[in-house]
C-alpha cells in the first residue's frame, strides 16, 4: 500500500485513500479549485484505483477531534457552555448553588402562571421541576432550546415523555433521594389509619374524650400487600417486617427469588387482593396501573381492608373508593396523592370522609429528601449538559454508550451511511436493518452499541427523508422512525459478501424501499477512520471515505466511459477530488467519486443521459 509519496516539488504527499501499487500507475497533481476543474484529464489515461480496500489499517493519522465527535455533537454542540436553567416548584436552594458552582446560570421562579411559563421557557436549556409543573406538549412546543428536563423526584407522569423525546429533549429523574421519606409517610399513614389517629385528634380538638369510638387494630400478624416492590415498596416491606407483619407483593419486574430474599412473597394480583389485610401502592402511574384499584378489584378484597396510596392519584379510582368507604368494605384509606392536584371541589365528599386520612402530596416533603433530590438533579443535569454522564435519563437508554470516545468513529460512519442510503434511494425507505460485526476499542456487537449505531444511522437517514418534519437527533431518531412507520431491526449475520473479509469491524445498513427494492452499504473503521467497504453485492469494492459530496453510478466497464463522465463534470466546472472504481467480472462497474462543492440537477441529468452509465446518484455527506 502507498500511504505517502515523496515528491521533489511538494515534499511528502499523503495518498488518500491508501493506494495499492498496481503494475502501472500514473501520478498527477491537480488543484482543488473549479478554475482547474477536470485538470486530471489533461494527464491522459487515468489508471483507476481498484481493489484497495481489503487491507486492515491498525493505525491512522486521523484524530477524533478532526473527525468531530458525532455523539457529542448530536446533543452537546448546540448546548452553550454555560447553560440557562429554569428552577420551578420550590426546589431546594442547593440546586441553584450547584448549577452556579458548575458555571451555569439558574433562575428560580416559583410563582409563574402557565402563560408566564410559556412566555419564558424558550430561553432555557434545562428545566428543573417537581410534581406541580406539567410538561405538556404546549409547553414543550415553546421550549425551543430545551435539552434536558430534570425531575427532582421519581414520578414523571407530569411530563409528556413521548413528546419530549420527539423534540430531542432528555428527561431524567432522581430516584432514591426521597425513598426513605416516602416510605416513612406510607408507614405513618398505615399506622394512622389502623389506629384512627386523625379522627381521634379531631375529636380531642373539638373538646371530646371518646375512648370507645376509636378502637383500632394491631399490625402484628396481619398481611400487608405491597403493590410495586421498587425502592419505596421494598423499604416499606422491610419496616412492615419490623412490625411482625406478613409481607406479600406484586411486581412484574421483581424476580421471585429476589423478592424471597427481601421477605416478600410474590403472588398474582387476584391473590394479593384476596389475602391482604392492608394494601399499600408503590407503582408509577402508567396505563397498566391507572384505576388498578377499582370496583372490581375492591370486590375481591377482604371486608375491612385498609388501603394506603402514597404513589400516584389515578392508581385508585376515587369514586370506587368512596363507595367502598361508605359501604364499609374498605375500613379506611389513607391518601397522599390524588387524580387531580389540588383536588377539585367535587372530591370534597371523599376528602371529608371520617375514615379517610389525607395529606397534600407530602411523601417527599422532608428537609432531607428535598436536599437529596435537588442536589442529585443539579449534578445529573450539569453532567449531562457537559457531556460527562447520563445518570437518571429515562427516555434514552444509550446516551452513555454514545458518549464513549471509542464509539465516535462508528457513529460518524453510521450517520454518513444513513445519509447516503436516504439520498441514493429512489423512493421512501420503509425498512432499515443493521448488522454489526467485531470492533476492538468499542465492542460494536454489544446490544447498547447496536442501539446507538442504529439511532445514528436513522439520524442521518431521516435528515434526508422529506416526510420527516422534525429535526432528527440521536435522542429522537428511534422515536421518529417508529412514528413514520419505518421498521428497524438488528441482525447478527455479517453481509454475505463480507464473510471471510479481513475487516476487524463492519457496520452494514440494509434498506428496503417502498417499491420493494433493497440496498446495502457497509463500512468499517480503520484505526479511527471511517470507510465505506461494500455497496450492495458488488465484489472488490474499493474502500472510500464517506465525506463531502459523492457521486456514484454504475457504468459499462470499458475504456472511455468514466472519461465521458469526467468530461461532463469538467464542462460544468465540477472538480473531482477522489475517484474509485469497483469492478466485477462480466458486470457493470461501480464508480464512486468525491467532488468539490455541489452538483446541479442539470449536470446529474446529463450524466444520467450517458448511454453507458446507469443509476447516477449524489449524496451530501458533509458533517
Ligand atoms: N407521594 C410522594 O410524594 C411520592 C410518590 N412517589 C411515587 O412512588 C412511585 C414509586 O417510587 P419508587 O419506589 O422510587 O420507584 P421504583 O421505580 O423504584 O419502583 C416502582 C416499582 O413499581 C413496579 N411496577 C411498575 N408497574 C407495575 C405494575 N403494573 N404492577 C406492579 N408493580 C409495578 C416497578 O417494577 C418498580 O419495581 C413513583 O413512581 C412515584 O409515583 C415517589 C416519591 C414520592
Ligand atoms: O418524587 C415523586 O414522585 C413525588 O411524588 C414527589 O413529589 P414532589 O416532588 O414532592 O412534588
Amino acid at each position: 500500500m502507498f500511504f505517502k509519496i515523496k515528491s521533489h516539488t511538494f515534499g511528502f504527499l499523503f495518498v488518500s485513500p491508501p493506494f495499492q501499487p498496481p503494475s502501472t500507475i500514473l501520478l498527477c497533481v491537480t488543484y482543488p479549485s473549479s478554475e482547474h476543474a477536470g485538470i486530471v484529464l489533461s494527464c491522459g489515461r487515468l489508471r483507476l484505483f481498484r481493489d484497495l480496500q481489503r487491507e486492515r489499517r491498525e493505525s491512522s493519522p486521523m484524530s477524533l477531534s478532526k473527525l468531530g465527535l458525532a455523539g457529542r455533537r448530536a446533543f452537546h454542540a448546540a448546548a452553550p457552555r454555560a447553560a440557562r436553567i429554569l428552577c420551578l416548584d420550590n426546589i431546594d436552594p442547593v440546586c441553584v448553588d450547584i448549577f452556579q458552582e458548575r458555571g451555569h446560570h439558574a433562575d428560580v421562579k416559583n410563582k409563574l402562571s402557565v402563560e408566564q411559563l410559556h412566555g419564558i421557557i424558550g430561553n432555557y436549556d434545562g428545566m428543573v421541576i417537581r410534581s406541580a409543573t406539567k410538561a405538556t406538549p404546549d409547553l414543550l412546543a415553546k421550549a425551543t432550546n430545551m435539552k434536558v428536563i430534570g425531575r427532582a423526584g421519581v414520578g414523571i407522569d407530569n411530563i409528556d415523555v413521548a413528546e419530549a423525546t420527539r423534540k430531542g429533549v432528555l428527561v431524567m429523574n432522581t430516584p432514591g433521594g426521597n425513598t426513605v421519606s416516602t416510605a416513612q409517610l406510607a408507614i405513618s399513614l398505615l399506622c394512622s389509619a389502623a389506629r384512627r389517629i386523625p379522627e381521634a385528634d379531631i375529636s380531642m380538638k373539638a373538646g371530646k374524650w371518646e375512648r370507645k369510638k376509636f378502637m383500632g387494630q394491631e399490625l402484628k400478624g396481619k398481611t400487608i400487600a405491597i403493590v410495586g416492590c421498587g425502592r419505596i415498596g421494598q423499604m416499606v416491606a422491610k419496616w412492615a417486617q419490623g412490625f411482625d407483619m406478613e409481607v406479600i407483593g406484586f411486581d412484574p419486574a421483581l424476580p421471585k427469588d429476589a423478592a424471597a430474599e427481601l421477605g416478600i412473597q410474590l403472588m398474582d394480583l387476584p391473590d394479593v387482593w384476596a389475602k391482604a389485610d392492608f394494601i399499600t401502592l408503590h407503582t408509577p402511574l402508567t396505563p397498566d396501573t391507572q384505576d388498578l384499584v377499582n370496583d372490581e378489584s375492591i370486590a375481591q378484597m377482604k371486608d375491612g381492608v385498609i388501603i394506603v396510596n402514597c404513589a400516584r392519584g389515578g392508581i385508585i379510582n376515587e369514586d370506587a373508593l368512596l363507595k367502598a368507604l361508605n359501604s364499609g368494605k374498605v375500613a379506611s384509606a389513607a391518601l397522599d396523592v390524588y387524580s387531580s392536584e389540588p383536588p377539585p371541589e367535587s372530591s370534597r365528599e371523599l376528602l371529608q370522609h371520617p375514615r379517610l386520612v389525607c395529606t397534600p402530596h407530602l411523601g417527599a416533603s422532608t428537609e432531607e429528601a428535598q436536599v437529596n433530590v435537588a442536589r442529585d438533579v443539579a449534578v445529573q443535569m450539569c453532567d449531562t449538559l457537559e457531556g460527562k454522564a447520563y445518570t437518571g435519563v429515562v427516555n434514552v437508554s444509550y446516551m452513555a454508550v454514545a458518549n464513549e470516545p471509542a464509539m465516535q468513529p462508528y457513529m460518524i460512519l453510521a450517520e454518513r451511511i444513513g445519509k447516503m442510503q436516504a439520498q441514493i434511494s429512489s423512493s421512501k425507505v420503509v425498512k432499515v436493518g443493521l448488522r454489526t460485526y467485531g470492533g476492538k476499542a468499542a465492542n460494536i456487537e454489544a446490544n447498547s452499541a447496536r442501539q446507538v449505531i442504529l439511532a445514528t444511522v436513522m439520524k442521518g437517514l431521516l435528515q434526508y427523508t422529506k416526510e420527516c418534519k422534525t429535526a432528527p437527533s440521536l435522542i429522537n431518531s428511534p422515536f421518529l422512525s417508529k412514528e413514520m412507520g419505518i421498521e428497524t431491526s438488528i441482525d447478527d449475520k455479517i453481509h454475505a459478501v463480507l464473510v471471510n473479509s479481513p475487516y476487524t469491524n463492519v457496520i452494514t445498513v440494509d434498506i428496503t424501499l417502498e417499491d420493494g427494492e433493497t440496498h446495502s452499504i457497509s463500512g468499517s473503521v480503520f484505526g479511527e477512520e471511517p470507510n465505506l467497504v461494500q455497496i450492495d453485492n458488488h465484489r472488490s469494492f474499493p474502500a472510500f471515505k464517506p465525506e463531502g459530496t459523492i457521486v456514484m453510478f454504475r457504468n459499462e466497464d470499458r475504456a472511455g466511459v468514466v472519461l465521458q463522465v469526467l468530461q461532463e463534470l469538467e464542462a460544468a466546472e465540477v472538480n473531482v477530488g477522489r475517484l474509485n472504481v469497483g469492478r466485477q467480472e462480466g458486470e457493470l462497474a461501480l464508480t464512486i467519486m468525491g467532488i468539490d462543492g455541489e452538483i446541479t440537477p442539470d449536470v446529474m441529468s446529463k450524466l444520467g443521459a450517458l448511454s453507458a452509465v446507469r443509476e447516477v446518484s449524489v449524496a451530501n455527506l458533509s458533517a
